[in-house]
């Protein structure tokens, strides 16, 4: 009889997928003790060096939760591919690295087969972009396999939604028919071209997409991180959806302890925390555009004279994409830091989350990264979009006209190929986000109470939790 499992959770190497991963780990380890290990398979990955650090820091303090370092492949894909389409590079990636996954799935199977007969592996978690193991491995070792989407569940829709449209128009997207509405399933309003992932529109990704996408019908049940009070038009689309698997509104899962800061960005949280500690409550507006956005120097010039036209307080975290070793003020304007003296401050990597969580923080100007939404709406600061590159329109698209919580700073940022955005514009999105947001702000401080209403005991996201948790246990299948 099988008291307790394992789960080998497989997220793909980049900070803004293991961070999460790792909390859902934290999260079904605190919830049921039967859960026994969960190991994560720690694929290593040129694109993101940093994402190894973060994994370690966090399972420190974790003993049930080990991390399985995996060599690395022999022969990656090229990384320009990784520069040109990252989502065909990361599916690529996987598939070279499917005979080290497999290997090290069946060694841990083997040794918890020799070992207690207690525990056994109950299940695979796999990233989105990881599914092709649900038949490489899953289905070759008899062991059940999950998708835990690092996305929201209307991106669950345009996933759905690709294979559908592949069958009638068998190439990529096309951008000169950007304002055709596309009826995507689970959003409210149809969608513009132009708001879809800009990998749809690239060759290359466009491929991995069509690979991907039809896999999630095989998957055993897909957790999301998302909310049923956010998202409920998507989820009642999947829960009635046949020929489907169980989808789980899991969310929001976030990394908020123990986050190490990647070594050589690694800000003056002291002096950050201290600046904000000094400032009045809700002033402050924070810049920052996930672990990949970065600005060219012209556009860090509109940026700053924005701030300075705007006049208000400002935490901006700036990676630019010129030389490595850069630092942020050698790409400031000359003079701008005397303009701005006291009342601005500007960092590389920021300590986001104790940032977002700061009673300073008035708004964020966000590039609409999954986990930078779900934590501005945990702390109830409302945001100015400005998507930068993979489903970030789509969020943009969601928070803005689907969801009436933020403000459009620009949102076909990516169909415009990432064209300047002039400082007329980010001024403008900035004061409304300062001055005029009081509706906004009350509707983002309601989400923030119904995101943490869904986590605690019977809200929806523990129930939903709590059905996957049970799933594991009825299944015979397991090894
Ligand atoms: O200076 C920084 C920058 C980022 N972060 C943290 O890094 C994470 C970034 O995650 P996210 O906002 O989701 O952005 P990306 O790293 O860009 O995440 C990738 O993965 C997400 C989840 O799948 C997708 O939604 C994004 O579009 C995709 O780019 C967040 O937890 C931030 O708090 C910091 O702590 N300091």
């Amino acid at each position: 009889m099988v008291k307790e499992t394992e789960l080998i959770f497989v997220p793909v190497p980049s900070t803004g997928h293991i961070l999460v991963h790792i909390e859902f780990a934290k999260r079904l380890i605190n919830l049921d003790q039967r859960i026994h290990t969960i190991t994560i398979l720690n694929l290593s990955s040129p694109s993101s060096p940093h994402a190894s650090v973060f994994a370690r820091s966090l399972i420190a303090s974790q003993p049930k939760i080990r991390l399985h370092d995996l060599p690395s492949t022999q022969d990656p894909p090229p990384f320009d591919l990784y520069q040109r389409a990252p989502e065909a590079y990361i599916v690529k990636l996987i598939k070279k690295t499917t005979p080290l996954i497999k290997d090290a799935v069946s060694s841990i199977v083997e040794s918890r087969r020799r070992g207690s007969d207690s525990v056994r592996v109950a299940g695979l978690v796999l990233d989105l972009f990881c599914n092709s193991l649900i038949a490489d491995v899953g289905n070759e070792l008899n062991i059940p396999s999950y998708i835990f989407l690092t996305c929201n569940a209307r991106y669950l829709g345009m996933m759905k939604y690709i294979p559908d449209r592949h069958r009638k128009i068998a190439s990529e997207f096309d951008l000169s028919s950007g304002d055709e509405e596309l009826p995507v399933p689970g959003f409210i309003n149809a969608i513009p071209t132009k708001f879809m992932p800009p990998g749809l529109f690239n060759k290359e990704a466009y491929e991995a997409y069509v690979e991907l996408a039809p896999r999630f019908a095989d998957a055993k049940g897909i957790m999301v991180n998302s909310f049923a009070e956010l998202e409920p038009h998507p989820f009642d689309y999947f829960s009635h959806l046949e020929n489907f698997p169980p989808v789980y509104p899991v969310g929001p899962i976030l990394s908020l302890k123990d986050r190490a800061s990647p070594n050589e960005e690694a800000a003056d949280r002291d002096q950050i925390v201290g600046w904000l500690d000094d400032q009045p409550e809700s002033s402050v507006v924070f810049l920052c555009f996930g672990s990949r956005g970065s600005v060219d120097e012209t556009q860090v010039k509109e940026i700053a004279q924005a701030l300075e036209l705007v006049g208000c307080r400002f935490l901006w975290s700036i990676r630019t994409s010129g030389a490595a070793g850069t630092s942020p003020n050698d790409v400031l304007p000359e003079g701008f830091m005397g303009q701005v003296a006291g009342r601005g401050l500007v960092c590389g990597w920021a300590p986001q989350v104790e940032v977002l969580a700061h009673k300073a923080i008035g708004g964020f100007v966000s590039h609409c990264g999954w986990n930078s939404t779900l934590e501005s709406l945990w702390f109830g600061v409302p945001v100015a979009t400005w998507p930068m590159y993979a489903e970030q329109q789509l969020n943009a698209f969601t928070l803005v006209k689907e969801l009436g919580l933020a403000v459009d700073l620009r949102m076909d940022y990516v169909s415009n190929r990432g064209g300047l955005v002039t400082c007329d514009e980010i001024a403008r999105a900035v004061r409304s986000l300062m001055d005029g947001g009081d509706e906004k702000r009350k509707k983002v401080k309601e989400m923030a109470d119904a995101a943490r209403k869904a986590l605690m005991d019977e809200g929806s996201s523990s129930l939903a939790t709590a059905r996957f948790i049970g799933e594991l246990f009825e299944d015979g299948s397991s090894c």
